[in-house]
């Protein structure tokens, strides 16, 4: 069953029209023909076996892998295999993007973390750390961790931070400059279940408060169903199912997953 696109296209925060991936070393396609619509503000997990195209999808949804057919449309974004080097600035304006590992610079303090989170807008040499910052993007770095509730860590370096820690600073680097949409590739998948949990609460209260489209992947079927508006399944290269997360039951997963 697929989700009906809006009728409004300004609704629209992400679609994909028969969106085809194959890599140049690859033997078969990873996407064959993905047709998905997101609005802005849901909040949808991408689910599927390993291997499915997941994080594939991801990235060309945001303009890092070429696409072969078909065409992408993130935040008003519209491009055929990539995006042009000023659509792709655009793009990375309004998206925030989470990983499963958070890429934090060690050495650096979690406030200097977070204004990374800047780099790339007009002046960014200056987010390279809190000392060199602008005062307004320090402060709203601040605002960002007491968001992720570690404002107390500020001045700790990064890597004094438990995983859990440091993955909530990455979430605080990805919201700092108020995105539209966050990206986020199994942002919990190496947490243990306590950190995990309380990551995504936090990715899913944030998103909600804030009005952000969020995209995550997981492989854990509890955080797809409590943390997410909508669940997406990918099989052999294709959507399996595209509905309300509270609608999924055992045998959307069994197939998903056999
Ligand atoms: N850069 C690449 N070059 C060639 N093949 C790739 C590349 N990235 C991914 N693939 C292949 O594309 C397929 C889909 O991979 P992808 O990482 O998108 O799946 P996934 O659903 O995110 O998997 P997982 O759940 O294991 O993270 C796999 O067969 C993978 O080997």
């Amino acid at each position: 069953m697929l989700h009906t696109p809006p009728a409004d296209t300004k609704d629209v925060a992400i679609a994909t029209s028969a969106l085809k991936k194959q890599y140049k070393n690859g033997q078969v396609p990873v996407l064959k023909g993905v047709d998905l619509t997101i609005r802005h503000g849901e909040r949808v997990a991408l689910i599927g076996s390993n291997g499915s195209g997941k994080s594939t999808l991801l990235k060309c949804l945001i303009g890092l892998h070429a696409v072969n057919e078909g065409s992408v449309q993130t935040l008003g974004e519209t491009f055929g295999s990539i995006p042009t080097a000023a659509q792709r600035a655009q793009l990375r304006k309004q998206t925030g993007f989470v990983f499963q590992k958070h890429c934090l610079v060690k050495r650096h303090s979690v406030l200097s973390n977070v204004v990374h989170g800047m780099l790339g807008l007009p002046g960014s040499w200056r987010a390279f750390t809190q000392a060199t910052a602008p005062s307004s993007w320090r402060a709203k770095a601040m605002s960002a961790l007491d968001d992720v509730n570690l404002a107390d860590k500020a001045r700790s370096r990064a890597d004094a931070l438990s995983g859990g820690q440091q993955q909530r600073v990455a979430i605080a680097r990805a919201i700092v400059r108020g995105p539209r949409l966050i990206i986020a590739d199994e942002p919990a998948a190496s947490l243990d279940p306590v950190a995990g949990t309380e990551v995504m609460r936090l990715f899913s209260e944030l998103a909600q408060v804030h009005g952000i489209t969020l995209l995550f992947t997981s492989h854990d079927m509890e955080h797809a169903a409590a943390y997410s508006d909508r669940t997406v399944a990918l099989k052999d290269g294709q959507i399996l199912f595209d509905k309300a997360s509270c609608e999924v039951c055992d045998q959307d997963l069994r197939d998903t997953f056999q």
